[in-house]
Formats: structure tokens, C-alpha cells, sequence
């Protein structure tokens, strides 16, 4: 059975003035999986994140990272095993060439000189920004910028990559091309955490998705259970991927095609498989 990497139980946070942002959550994520979190705006899934960075502690229930509980963690500590790509990657870049930026992390942590220079050449061929080497960040586009934030995360070897809203702001080529690489880096091995509103993400990419409702875990299961099946996803604030939508407008209509869910079940297969959209 694949490692558990983070375990939440009962896990509640309230920000000061009083908005409970989580309440009781529970949630385990195993090693090697791509799990996506959606939601309506305000619904908890930054405070999720940043929960499990210890960016900010819980006030109720307990917390693990590969089975230590994190409380007396800072987020120095987490930085090791979770990398963190903020959704705004200007937020996090600060130094004056990509090398350096990506450099940061690892010296931070400890990380040799001779460790740093090959983690940091290792995440720039990872994240195909080697030629970038030398940019000044601020310059770049902002899908450019984002690989910067990621190059960043993975040179301190993390085995969760944590990525909060990536896609907001980026062209459509920009978008395929940054799942191509959660994709690859899934494939060999990261744990992959994706936060985002966009439902043929979830449809295409993630083998587990959890729907946060005003602060609750109100689905944790398949992409394809949560857009096949009857729930009411327009209540949690999410819309349907093309592909679910056309099949439950097919069965709204009474056109049964002899196996519905084997429609629905290839049209995931399709764009999970690279479809044109996900190339
Ligand atoms: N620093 C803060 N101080 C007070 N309340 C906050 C703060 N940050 C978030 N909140 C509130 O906590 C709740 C959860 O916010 P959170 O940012 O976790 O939601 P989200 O699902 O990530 O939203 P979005 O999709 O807009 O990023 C919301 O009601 C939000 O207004």
C-alpha cells in the first residue's frame, strides 16, 4: 500500500475576527497521487494549503507529514518535503536571475554548494528553463515565471508538490504546457496537489479530486464520480467538464445511448489520454 504523506483529522482553522475557514476536515494523501481541490471561492482550500505547509497552525485537530505531526513545524521544516507554488508567482520571486531564484531553497536548507548547483541545474532541465538560466524573472511571461516558482519547489527535492490556483492568468498553450510537466513529474513519483476552479483540469488530469463547501469536505472520490454521478456540483460553486455536461444533457433529453457510462468513461479516457485539448 503507498505511503500516506499528509493526514488531516478534524482538522478546523477560524481566522481572526471570526470567519471559520475549516471545519473538521479530514484527508489523507497517499504517495504518487494527483489529488485536485475545488471550490467555491472562499470555501477553504487556501487555508487547506497553508494548513499543511505550517503557514499557519490549526486550532483544532492534528496535522501529520509522512506520519510526524507538524504543529511545532515551521515552514522551513515543510519546505523539504512540500514544495509550494503560490498562485501569484511574482509573490515568490525575488532574486535577479533564474539560476539564483531557483538557487535560493536549497542553500536555505543546508544544501552544499556542489548539492545545490546539481539540484538546481536538475530542476532547470525538469521545469525546461535551462536556457532561461541567466533571465532576469521579472521579465519572463508569466507562464515562464510560474516553471520558475516550480523549478524553485522541486530543487529542494520535495515529495508533495503543492500548487495553488496555476493556471489563473495563463494562456491556453501556456496551461497544457504546465500540465505536461505536473503530469511528467506525477508520473515519476511526486505527489501532486492541485488547487484550481478549472473542472477539464480535474476531468483531465487528477485521479482524485475533494470539493470544499464553506469550510466543509463535502466530496473526496473520482473525477469521474463527482461528474457522473447526481450530485448537484452547481451548488458547491463548480460547473461541469464539456464531456459530463453533453452526457447529462444526452440523459436529460431521454437519449439513452445503449451505455451512457461508457460515453462518459471513454470522453475521460480521451482527454486523460492527451485529446486534442491536453496535448
Ligand atoms: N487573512 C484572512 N483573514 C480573514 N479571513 C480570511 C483570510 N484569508 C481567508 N479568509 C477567509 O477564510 C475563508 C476561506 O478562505 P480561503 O482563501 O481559504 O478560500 P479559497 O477557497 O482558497 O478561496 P479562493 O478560491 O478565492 O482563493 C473565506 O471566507 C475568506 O474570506
Amino acid at each position: 500500500m503507498p505511503e500516506t504523506i499528509i493526514a488531516m483529522h478534524n482538522v478546523s482553522f477560524d481566522y481572526k475576527g471570526g470567519t471559520q475557514a475549516l471545519k473538521a476536515v479530514s484527508l489523507s494523501v497517499a504517495a504518487g497521487e494527483f489529488v485536485a481541490v475545488a471550490g467555491r471561492n472562499g470555501s477553504g482550500k487556501t487555508t487547506l494549503t497553508r494548513l499543511t505547509m505550517a503557514l499557519i497552525k490549526p486550532v483544532g485537530g492534528v496535522i501529520k507529514v509522512c506520519e510526524k505531526d507538524i504543529t511545532s513545524c515551521c515552514p522551513a521544516d515543510m519546505a523539504r518535503r512540500i514544495g509550494y507554488v503560490f498562485q501569484n508567482p511574482d509573490r515568490q520571486i525575488f532574486r535577479n536571475t533564474v539560476v539564483a531564484e531557483v538557487a535560493y531553497g536549497p542553500e536555505q536548507i543546508g544544501f552544499t554548494k556542489a548539492e545545490t548547483v546539481k539540484a538546481v541545474a536538475e530542476a532547470l532541465a525538469m521545469t525546461g528553463l535551462t536556457s532561461l538560466a541567466e533571465a532576469y524573472p521579472r521579465t519572463l511571461t508569466r507562464g515562464q515565471k510560474q516553471k520558475v516558482a516550480i523549478a524553485s519547489a522541486l530543487a529542494m527535492r520535495p515529495e508533495v508538490l503543492i500548487l495553488d490556483e496555476p493556471t489563473s492568468g495563463q494562456d491556453p498553450w501556456e496551461t497544457q504546457t504546465l500540465m505536461k510537466l505536473l503530469t511528467e513529474l506525477n508520473g515519476r513519483g511526486m505527489t501532486i496537489i492541485l488547487v484550481t476552479h478549472d473542472m477539464e483540469l480535474i476531468a483531465g488530469y487528477a485521479s482524485r479530486v475533494v470539493v470544499l463547501s464553506e469550510g466543509r469536505k463535502v466530496f473526496d472520490g473520482l473525477p469521474s464520480s463527482l461528474f457522473g454521478g447526481d450530485y448537484n456540483v452547481a451548488e458547491w460553486g463548480l460547473a461541469l467538464p464539456t464531456a459530463a455536461f453533453l452526457a447529462r444533457k444526452l440523459k436529460v433529453a431521454g437519449e439513452s445511448p445503449a451505455d451512457l457510462d461508457g460515453l462518459v468513461n471513454s470522453l475521460y479516457r480521451k482527454l486523460r489520454t492527451g485529446g486534442e485539448c491536453h496535448a
